[in-house]
């Protein structure tokens, strides 16, 4: 039987000696750090917005021939800044652990217990077959702690509220795969942890995976939803491939610049992309902006005023909107004689997070639409391709 996973506890950032990211995540993104472990060897940072955390794991020293030096985690000896682990709760984290062992996976690190004053908490690290991404499986139903043993909390830390950031959890975690590898990593995934098959999109066909073609774009996408949670509140995974012959495109710069597979963004959920995006950007934080022809071709400005939205505001942004309508064909359970009430999407990218054109952070708004916008994908698709010719 495979595991049954919620939300991710959180999402782990590697960064190699020297090379502090934690601040500009906090100051820029304001994220909020809210418990540290410090060493000689390393510091790692947990950072939250609501129920969205990122551990930022810095090393002090050069790197050591202990790899465990990072509490929850692995060591995973980075040249450049990278996320590469993801963290679950789970139950039963000895009896998943055995599981997934005998369904051949590495164990990293076996079950472990730690304590102190509030309470305890189990886990382990697994291995998963992507690139260099591990899981930590967490046990904290017996703990009442800030965050988890080992871990002090941070003292007076900036309040979040009234800043206009609205960011409440992970929406979904978008990974890269070599070329004809996504389909082995969705069948892992849903074999060891129980995720569930998500389609994409009312168009894609699910022995083939939501194909992207045409206009330059070539990439194959599949998706799978955790077990536990809605599509609209669950975490999605999505794994990229690249179906491009021309090899300067996000998907194949990430696996020459990350040395591999690996994950490529998370989507921050916001209730409020617009207050969000305008005061992530008044702190300095960079987007990818479409070209200002998407908000008037092709009918976007009405598409964009039928969901309620300002086109002119979400312009001035940079932020991108799709609008699926439900009954369009392959939704079950619609009836195509009803009222389209209209459900969609905006999302915008941020310019890659550390000095490669690597991993990223997406804001995602859903008013109901639980898929992705395929208009959205080739806006982004084409602005860093304009971006990466602009840097070459
Ligand atoms: O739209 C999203 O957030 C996705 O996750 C789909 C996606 C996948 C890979 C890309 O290079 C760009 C977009």
């Amino acid at each position: 039987m495979a595991a049954s996973l919620s939300r991710p506890c959180f999402i782990s950032l590697h960064l190699p000696y020297r090379q502090g990211w934690g601040q500009h995540l906090a100051n820029t993104f304001r994220f909020q750090p809210v418990a540290v472990r410090e060493t000689p060897r390393v510091r790692q940072v947990a950072l939250q917005r609501e129920s969205a955390i990122f551990l930022v794991n810095e090393r002090l020293a050069p790197a050591s021939t202990s790899s465990r030096d990072f509490l929850y985690d692995i060591d995973p000896q980075p040249t450049l800044g990278t996320a590469s682990n993801v963290c679950f709760e789970v139950d039963d984290v000895p009896g998943l652990c055995k599981r997934l062992q005998s369904q051949g996976c590495s164990l990293l690190v076996p079950p472990t217990e730690l304590r102190d004053d509030a309470g305890s908490v189990t886990y382990g690290v697994v291995s998963s077959i992507v690139g260099n991404i591990s899981h930590t499986l967490l046990d904290r139903s017996c703990y009442r702690g800030l965050f988890l043993p080992g871990f002090q909390p941070i003292q007076g830390a900036p309040s979040a509220t009234g800043d206009g950031i609205k960011i409440t959890h992970f929406d979904h975690i978008t990974y890269v795969c070599p070329r004809g590898r996504a389909r082995a990593a969705l069948d892992w995934y849903q074999r060891c942890f129980g995720f569930h098959r998500f389609l994409l999109n009312p168009r894609e066909r699910p022995a083939e995976g939501y194909v992207l073609g045409g206009q330059g774009v070539g990439m194959l996408l599949l998706a799978l939803q955790s077990a536990q949670g809605t599509p609209a509140h669950g975490c999605k995974l999505v794994f990229a491939e690249s179906l491009s012959q021309n090899g300067t495109n996000q998907v194949d710069t990430f696996l020459e610049q990350h040395g591999g597979a690996g994950i490529q963004h998370v989507g921050l959920c916001t209730t409020d992309i617009v207050s969000t995006t305008r005061a992530l950007q008044q702190r300095g934080a960079r987007f990818f902006t479409p070209p200002t022809t998407y908000y008037s071709q092709g009918g976007k400005a009405e598409e964009i005023r039928g969901a309620g939205q300002d086109p002119h505001m979400l312009a001035e942004l940079g932020i991108l909107l799709d609008t699926t309508v439900p009954g369009d064909k392959g939704r079950p359970g619609t009836d195509a004689t009803e009222s389209p009430s209209q459900e969609y999407l905006m999302q915008i990218f941020t310019h890659p997070i550390f000095s490669e054109e690597t991993f990223f952070l997406e804001l995602i708004d859903r008013r109901g639409a639980p898929g992705f916008g395929e208009g959205n994908i080739r806006a982004l698709w084409k602005a860093v391709q304009v971006y990466m010719d602009q840097q070459q």
